[in-house]
Parts: C-alpha cells; sequence; structure tokens
C-alpha cells in the first residue's frame, strides 16, 4: 500500500515520517515550493524532537520523498490523507478553504480508486462535502463519481512529542460510513495501522461524524480541565492554599488522573484555542449552547493576562522605564510554534505599557521575533523595544522582574545565586510553577506561581533600586493576613 500525504506541515510530516519508518512508500505533497525544496534538500522546516533523523533516515533509505507535483502526488497513492491547515475564520469557525481545494485537486486527477482519509481537524458534515467536491471534479470530467471513498482519521498528536504519540498512540479513531467501499476502506485502514494493533486493537471504528466531532470532543476537555485547574489555582491563591498540593490530591483519584491538571498562565498552540472556537461555532449553527467550552475560552483569555496584571499591581500601570526579563516563548516546550502563544499576549502588552522585554527561548526566538513583527505591524516603536537574549542568564541583565512563559527543561533548575546578583530587582513571577516556593523564599528571591501561596512576596518594594527582597514571614497566620 502507497502512501500520499497531502500537505506537509507539523500533521502531514509526522504521519509521513511515521508511516515511512513503519515500511511504507510515502509521497509528501505541498503547494509550498519553499518548504519542498527544503525538505528535499534534507531541511526540516519545523522543531518537532526526533523528526529530523526519522525523515533522513527514510529519504536515505528511498521510503519518502517530497513533491509539489499533484498530478504525480496522487496518481502514485492507494491512500491518500489530508492534512492541510483549518485555521480559525473570523467568526472562529473552521476555514475549509484548504481541505476543499484539496478535495477539488484529488477530483481533478483521480484515474483509480483511491481512499481519501481525512487528518485534518474538521467540523462535523466535512468529509460529505469533500466526497461532494470530488465527485463534482470527475463528473466534470465525464468519469465515474464512485471510484473513491472518504474517511476520517482525526490525529491526536501533542507537538514536541508528536513522534513517539503517533507511534504508541492511546487510540486510533477511524470513522468510516456505510457504503460501497466500506469493508475495502476499513481493511485498508486495519493493514496501515496493523503496527499498533499487533497487542490489543487500539483502534475505536465509527461512523465519519462521530469521529469529527470526537476530535473535538477531545480537544475541548482537555481545555476545559486546564481552565478549570486555572480558576482553582486563582481561588488557591486568594485562600492561601497550594493549586500543586490541589493537583496530586484530586489527580489521585482514577476518575481524575493526573493529566492536564497543571495551572499556569494559559493555554496556547495551534489547536486548543482554534478548536475550542470552532466546536462552539459549530453548536451555534445547529442552536445549542456550549456554555463549558465557551467558559473555558473566557478564563483562558483573562489567564493569559494573569501575569501582566500582577506586574501592575507591584509596579503600577506606566511599566515606562522597567525592564521585564522573559523566559520562554513557544506555547509549549520542544516546539519553536508560536501559534497563540501566552508570550505573544502579554509581551504586546508590556510594549505598549512602555516596558522594554528581553526574552529567552532556546528554538523559538526566530519565530516568536516574526510572530511579534505581525503583532506590531505599523508599531514599529513597540518592536524597538523588545530584543532577544542569547541566553538565559543574559536576559535578566539589570531586569526589575523575570517572567516564566514556558517550562523549558534548562529553566528548572537555574542559578538562583546568578539571578539574584544580575537582576534589580530579584522578583520572579512563574507562569508555569516551575519552583519550590519556600526554597524561592530561603534564596530571598520574590516569588509569585500561579496558585502557589503567592502571599510570600507581599512586602516587595519597587521604588528603592537594589534593595534586598523580601521581610514577610512564612507562618500561616501572615500568609493568612495577606492573602
Ligand atoms: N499541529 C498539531 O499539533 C495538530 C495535531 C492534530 C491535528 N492537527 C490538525 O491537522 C491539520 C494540519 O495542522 P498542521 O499544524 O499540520 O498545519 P500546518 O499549517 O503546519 O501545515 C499545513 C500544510 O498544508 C499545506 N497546504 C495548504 N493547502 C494545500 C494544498 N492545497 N495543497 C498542498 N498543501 C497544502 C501548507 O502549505 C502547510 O505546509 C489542522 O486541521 C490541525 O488542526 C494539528
Ligand atoms: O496541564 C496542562 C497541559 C497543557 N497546558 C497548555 O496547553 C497547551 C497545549 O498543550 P498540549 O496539549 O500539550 O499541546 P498541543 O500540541 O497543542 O496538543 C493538543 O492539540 C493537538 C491538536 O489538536 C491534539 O492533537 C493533542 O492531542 C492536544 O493535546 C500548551 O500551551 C500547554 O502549556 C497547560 O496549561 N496545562
Amino acid at each position: 500500500m502507497r502512501i500520499t500525504i497531502i500537505g506537509s506541515g507539523y500533521v502531514g510530516l509526522v504521519t509521513g515520517a511515521c508511516l515511512s519508518d513503519l515500511g511504507f512508500k510515502v509521497v509528501c505533497l505541498d503547494k509550498d515550493e519553499q518548504k519542498i525544496r527544503a525538505l528535499q534538500e534534507g531541511e526540516v522546516p519545523i522543531y518537532e524532537p526526533g523528526l529530523k533523523e526519522l525523515l533522513a533516515r527514510n529519504r536515505a533509505d528511498g521510503r519518502i520523498r517530497f513533491t509539489t507535483d499533484a498530478c504525480e502526488a496522487i496518481e502514485q497513492g492507494d491512500v491518500l490523507f489530508i492534512a492541510v491547515g483549518t485555521p480559525p475564520a473570523e467568526d472562529g469557525s473552521a476555514d475549509l478553504g484548504h481541505v476543499l481545494s484539496v478535495a477539488s485537486m484529488i477530483g481533478r486527477h483521480l484515474k483509480s480508486f483511491k481512499l481519501v482519509v481525512n487528518k485534518s481537524t474538521v467540523p462535523v458534515g466535512t468529509a460529505d462535502k469533500v466526497r461532494m467536491a470530488i465527485a463534482h471534479e470527475l463528473a466534470h470530467r465525464g468519469m465515474p463519481t464512485h471510484v473513491f471513498d472518504v474517511i476520517s482519521n482525526p490525529e491526536f498528536l501533542k507537538e514536541g512529542a508528536a513522534i513517539d504519540d503517533f507511534m504508541r498512540p492511546d487510540r486510533i479513531v477511524v470513522g468510516v460510513d456505510e457504503g460501497i467501499h466500506k469493508a475495502k476502506s476499513q481493511r485498508m485502514m486495519s493493514d496501515l495501522y496493523a503496527s499498533f494493533n499487533r497487542h490489543h486493537s487500539r483502534t475505536v471504528w465509527m461512523d465519519v461524524r462521530s469521529a469529527e466531532l470526537t476530535k473535538y470532543a477531545a480537544n475541548a476537555m482537555l481545555a476545559a480541565r486546564i481552565s478549570f485547574m486555572n480558576e482553582i489555582a486563582n481561588l488557591a491563591d486568594a485562600l492561601g492554599a497550594d493549586v500543586d498540593h490541589i493537583r496530586r490530591g484530586i489527580g489521585a483519584d482514577n476518575r481524575i488522573g493526573y493529566s492536564f491538571l497543571y495551572a499556569g498562565c494559559g493555554y496556547g498552540g495551534s489547536c486548543f484555542p482554534k478548536d475550542t472556537q470552532a466546536l462552539v461555532q459549530t453548536a451555534k449553527a445547529h442552536g445549542q449552547d456550549m456554555s463549558v467550552v465557551s467558559a473555558t475560552e473566557q478564563v483562558n483569555a483573562r489567564q493569559k493576562m494573569l501575569l501582566v496584571e500582577r506586574l501592575i499591581a507591584r509596579m503600577g500601570p506606566d511599566l515606562t522605564g522597567r525592564k521585564i526579563a522573559v523566559w520562554g516563548l513557544a506555547f509549549k516546550p520542544n516546539t519553536d510554534d508560536m501559534r497563540e502563544a501566552p508570550s505573544r499576549v502579554v509581551i504586546r502588552s508590556l510594549l505598549e505599557r512602555g516596558a522594554r522585554v528581553r526574552a529567552y527561548d532556546p528554538v523559538a526566538g526566530q519565530e516568536a521575533m516574526k510572530a511579534l513583527q505581525d503583532d506590531c505591524v505599523g508599531q514599529d516603536h513597540l518592536l524597538k523595544a523588545f530584543e532577544l537574549a542569547v541566553n538565559e542568564m543574559q536576559a535578566l541583565d539589570g531586569a526589575d522582574a523575570l517572567l516564566i512563559l514556558t517550562e523549558w527543561k534548562n529553566f528548572h533548575n537555574p542559578d538562583f545565586e546568578g539571578i539574584k546578583a544580575l537582576m534589580r530587582h530579584p522578583y520572579i513571577l512563574d507562569g508555569r510553577n516551575l519552583y519550590n516556593p519556600q526554597a524561592l523564599f530561603e534564596w530571598g528571591i520574590a516569588y509569585q506561581g500561579v496558585g502557589r501561596r503567592n502571599a510570600l512576596c507581599q512586602s516587595l518594594s519597587f521604588d528603592r533600586p537594589n534593595e534586598p527582597v523580601l521581610s514577610v514571614s512564612m507562618d500561616e497566620e501572615s500568609l493568612m493576613a495577606h492573602a
């Protein structure tokens, strides 16, 4: 069985690389000539751990290649995966422009039976639209309109762990509808994923509509857990409780589990924000109200501003003359993806208030620069106050505060002595709860996590530069008094 992947972004490249590693012959198609040229020359346009090596190995062995030639790519594959983007339209619904233009393209080039597998995240009913678009082109060419099937196989990989997620899936959702091709389509998908089903079946078979909705339901559920924990964390702050104890206390309940319970400065990325919005729009179009999902989004929008609000509470709304250090720009560690990253909202807001920002990210620096240029179009004065540091310590020089926005591993055990010596005010606002508040107190560093008994740094003064920081005691009474 030969595979063609249409769309060579995160999902397309990971799918292509992994399937070629399982022995299939794979062609990756993209309309972006620059991207395909880079891939042909062995470069990988995105940062994803392990991807470069996997692609290099399978390219060398002749199992994967890259092209912009749609006719040849469609001819070669028995299975055609659609893995193009589904960005949000202006009203938040999923823009199906790329998916439907791929469908028409398939219809224009299809000569023999093809199984069209949709991997993009798409609203319920999209497979029907893809079917119609292909059939329309076939009819136009005077071809029989039943020489293909369209099924749904949503992708659940996480960026930064994409290869592992693909190669060790919790489940594989496949939606196939009744029809003349059902048995054949099911057999082809069973063969394709046979390696993952050897010990026990991980494939969850269903109809296409249910498969399409399963993807949105999974992302909305995960996003809701995060927003729920962020609300609990904010309440914990107000009450002098510690969300990390609460996380462990509730996660131990098997019905709840430990995953996706980390409070912080909000979720970002190319999926949760766009998919929750699209789900709300789908529901609205069908007269339904997704209150939980809407609230999830609202809480997240507020949470992204939490650290800025805390900074303002300490320093006042005018941050002119303040130097703010930022550690972490990508929406999560192990990726250079800046889509919907909380850092974009935070940095723009700091710049608008007159602060100078110096930021460090081990991988996403250049992507962040591009993203900020997009965010500050026509406001060059804002960009002038932003610079990238070459390492995390350089970002700190003379800073009034350090904001941690991404939990990269090398931020986990920093040189606290160095931090104290370099910063004008040793004050850490930790949006990813990396440190132990008690240890930071002992270091003499003012510290605010998210839901981590933040009363600890109540007496920090910003009026007197280079002043030692804390005079607050750790006893319960004073904690509660400050809460
Ligand atoms: N990124 C993730 O972690 C992730 C995980 C699961 C599902 N998804 C979903 O998968 C889909 C793809 O996401 P992504 O992050 O890989 O997107 P991406 O933007 O990284 O890649 C999409 C690629 O499709 C190409 N493309 C667009 N139109 C094309 C056309 N007509 N012909 C050929 N190529 C075309 C683009 O040039 C681009 O390279 C989306 O629906 C997304 O929601 C993404
Ligand atoms: O407990 C947690 C877990 C995650 N996050 C944040 O949530 C966002 C998304 O993280 P993650 O889910 O790990 O990354 P994605 O690559 O966006 O993956 C999500 O979106 C993909 C695209 O649909 C799905 O395929 C994945 O299953 C789903 O986890 C990031 O900003 C994280 O910092 C938290 O704040 N707290």
